[in-house]
């Protein structure tokens, strides 16, 4: 287990996507100080931490919506830190946002075939994209519903799926189970395996749901104060003492 700051050497092999000593200040506040990161391709990583600890900063960041103050961002070897969003999109980092929810008049498929459009598919290789991920992600009898009027855990997995449709390496998925309940919670999951297995697709998860991350995630990485303050299997974060102290709490135990 590593449990000091990895650095940007010391992490994964050939990483899809990966970040070194990225710091951001907001007018006095430090967001982030010296934060690394990398994901491999096809991997499940969990980003957790307690509330403002920097962790959709980093999101933010590693998808171009925020610019570091110091540091730097690769998709794969190409160095992406001072690229806008829209063009880091198309190298394939998909993510998704807290708040921002389907177009609701559009129809769940619409919603998904813009999603594929919207990077530049063809109507066919989008038409084709989308039966494949209504499919995984058990969206299929909704298919001609309107979005607006979905449930609350169907409409966060079609947030999924729209992003998703542009054939990311790397999906950021920015606290999927939020305001889900525990059987909308399982069946995130079952989409988040699904999606795993039969997409070539990374996966980077922020999520206060410990039973998601702790169930799914092959790797975590903790922020405390925008630091890292361990990385490591679930089994090894769970027990970590510093992880313990900083988040988790008697929980975990
Ligand atoms: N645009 C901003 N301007 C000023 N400060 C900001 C801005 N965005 C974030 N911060 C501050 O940066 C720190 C990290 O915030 P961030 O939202 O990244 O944390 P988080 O780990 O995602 O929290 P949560 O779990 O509550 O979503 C906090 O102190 C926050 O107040």
């Amino acid at each position: 287990m590593m449990t000091a700051t990895p650095t940007f050497d010391t992490l994964v092999d050939n990483p899809v996507l990966a970040a070194r000593g990225v710091t951001v200040d907001f007018d006095g506040v430090r967001a982030l100080d010296g934060v690394s990161f990398s994901v491999s391709a096809h991997e499940i990583l969990g980003l957790i931490g307690p509330n403002g600890a920097g962790k959709t900063t980093f999101m933010n960041v590693l998808s171009g919506f925020q610019r570091p103050t110091t540091g730097a961002v690769h998709v794969a070897d190409r160095d992406v830190t001072s690229w806008s969003p829209e063009r880091i999109a198309r190298v394939g980092i998909g993510r998704t946002f807290q708040a921002v929810r389907p177009f609701p008049t559009l129809t769940v498929e619409q919603n998904i075939e813009l999603g594929a459009l919207g990077t530049g598919a063809r109507r066919k290789v989008a038409r084709e994209r989308t039966d494949e991920i209504l499919d995984a992600l058990s969206l299929g009898h909704r298919r001609d519903a309107a979005a607006g009027a979905l449930p609350h855990g169907e409409e966060r997995r079609l947030g999924i799926a729209r992003a998703l449709a542009s054939a990311p390496s790397v999906l950021l998925l920015d606290e999927p189970a939020a305001g889900t309940n525990e059987s909308e919670s399982d069946e995130l999951v079952e989409s988040l395996r699904a999606i795993k297995a039969r997409f070539e697709c990374a996966l980077v998860i922020i999520e206060h749901d410990m039973r998601l991350i702790m169930g799914i995630c092959q790797r975590i990485q903790v922020l405390d104060f925008g630091r890292t303050i361990a990385v490591g299997t679930p089994e090894e974060i769970r027990r970590d003492p510093a992880v313990l102290e900083a988040y988790l709490g008697m929980e975990a135990q």
